[in-house]
């Protein structure tokens, strides 16, 4: 089930417009889904300015669903800026606290820190600071970083990482949104928060490996690459 939040106008190498929803009808919007259907994990990505924030984050407060996993997009991969700078002290403030796994690139735990990010152990200090602000487990994604594409979890108490080769394509449109989505999936499914990533880790891996050539730009991952290798064929 969706909340769309903002349409945003935008294709693999930039972003037109975009126009953000009223909050208004994004907290009716939650309303339909919490009144109606068991919700057992929610995934919350692009949030572009404070109001939209504050309508999310009432809303999550009123309900209190489990299995929160919030990635603080701020930054399209090629450059466009997806949330407004003034909206930082409120995606700290109301959103940050309700995670129960914040999922940060390299550039977006620096902003919410501000520390300097550029060793396995700066991404260490990164999480554990935003886990004192209130998020209880933090995965600093290290797609951003050079060598291998290793991610750190600090899950409130210790560290751990998950580290894959990384693949040598331009095609990584989405990478933190397929993440992020497929861990709130498997939270959903019952599984533990290291479970859950280490699963998830090994998904996006895929989905980046046969990303698809796609567009003037980046092009996006494929989220349905085993599901075609078990029979749904269409060859790429
Ligand atoms: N070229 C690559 N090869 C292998 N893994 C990668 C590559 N690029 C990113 N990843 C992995 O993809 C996942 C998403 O991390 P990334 O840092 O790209 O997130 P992001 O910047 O929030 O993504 P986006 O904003 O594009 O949705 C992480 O597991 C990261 O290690
Ligand atoms: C609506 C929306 N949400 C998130 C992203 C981040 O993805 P990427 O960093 O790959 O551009 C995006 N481009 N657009």
């Amino acid at each position: 089930m969706s909340v769309i939040v903002s349409v945003v106008a935008e294709n693999t190498f930039r972003v037109i417009d975009m126009q953000d929803i009223e909050p208004e009808i994004i907290e009716k919007q939650i309303d339909a889904i919490f009144e109606d259907i068991d919700t057992d994990a929610v995934k919350i990505g692009m949030l572009s300015q404070s109001t939209s924030m504050k309508a999310v984050a009432h809303k999550l407060r009123e309900y209190g669903p489990q299995n929160i996993v919030i990635d603080p997009v701020m930054i399209a991969k090629n450059g466009c800026p997806l949330m407004q700078p003034d909206s930082m002290d409120t995606l700290i403030e109301e959103i940050l606290p309700l995670a129960d796994l914040l999922t940060p690139n390299i550039p977006e735990a620096e902003r919410i820190t501000g520390l300097s990010i550029q060793t396995s152990e700066d991404m260490e200090h990164a999480a554990e600071k935003i886990a004192k602000m209130g998020a209880k487990a933090v995965l600093v994604k290290g797609g951003h970083a050079k060598g291998e594409a290793l991610d750190i979890l600090f899950n409130g108490e210790h560290f751990t990482y998950f580290s894959e080769e990384r693949i040598n394509t331009k095609n990584t449109h989405g990478t933190g949104c397929t993440y992020s989505s497929a861990i709130a999936s498997n939270l959903a499914l019952g599984l533990d928060l290291e479970e859950a990533v280490k699963r998830a880790k090994d998904y996006v891996t895929t989905a980046i490996r046969h990303s698809l050539p796609i567009g003037k730009g980046c092009g996006p991952t494929h989220h349905f690459y085993n599901l075609y290798q078990n029979g749904l064929q269409r060859e790429y």
